[in-house]
């Protein structure tokens, strides 16, 4: 059984909805063990995430990165990253934002090299692009074409029970499915020894 943990910072809730998409993604898979941690919560959820197989990432972009609260929490991990304590533990990312493009990407490349420097296995969106042609729509998974992680937008002058809606919080799942499945590939490989170079 894999153990997935999504923590995740919303300062007006629709980061919030884009990370129940993904924890409904994850818990599709048999067997999924999976915790949704709002970030404020993180400090009695340390042996979750110590313990997870996978841990999937989650803020908004503000001024085209995580935001401050997220921030934080990525910085309250140095104890782990001494101790290469997550090393080895797939990851994730998934931001939202108002525009379209926003500078997402920055946000899910932040994560991405946080990631990194744990020592973390990535995985991507695996999705091709959508709305990406002339036969294309906004209804399409990954309408946004991003690769890295998943993305989704709402517009700042409506609520999360309206945004994000539709397409990305499809696209959420999809990644939330993904990471999980390839968390219990990982774990059921576990026991396979590396030789040593
Ligand atoms: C301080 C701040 C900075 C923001 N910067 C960006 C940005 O760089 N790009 C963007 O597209 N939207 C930006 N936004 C809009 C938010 O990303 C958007 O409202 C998002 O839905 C908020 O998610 P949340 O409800 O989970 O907090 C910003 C909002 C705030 C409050």
């Amino acid at each position: 059984m894999a153990k997935i943990a999504i923590v995740y910072h919303s300062g007006y809730g629709h980061t919030a909805v884009q990370a129940e998409a993904v924890r409904q993604g994850a818990s599709a898979v048999a067997g999924a063990d999976v915790t949704l941690i709002p970030v404020e919560d993180y400090e009695k959820n340390w042996d979750v995430l110590d313990a997870a197989d996978a841990i999937i990432f989650g803020t908004p972009t503000y001024f085209a990165s995580g935001s401050a609260q997220f921030k934080a929490f990525l910085d309250a991990t140095a104890a782990r990253w001494m101790e290469g304590r997550w090393a080895n533990k797939v990851a994730s990312g998934f931001t939202n934002s108002a525009g379209m493009s926003g500078d997402k990407l920055s946000t899910l490349q932040q994560i991405n090299l946080f990631a990194m420097q744990h020592g973390m296995i990535w995985v991507g969106l695996g999705l091709p692009p959508g709305n990406h042609s002339s036969e294309g729509s906004p209804e399409d998974l990954n309408r946004l074409a991003g690769f890295i992680g998943a993305m989704s937008q709402a517009n700042a002058d409506v609520g999360p029970e309206v945004a994000p809606a539709g397409s990305d919080l499809r696209t959420a799942e999809y990644l939330g499915r993904r990471v999980s499945e390839a968390a219990a590939r990982w774990v059921t490989g576990q026991s396979y020894e590396t030789v040593s170079i």
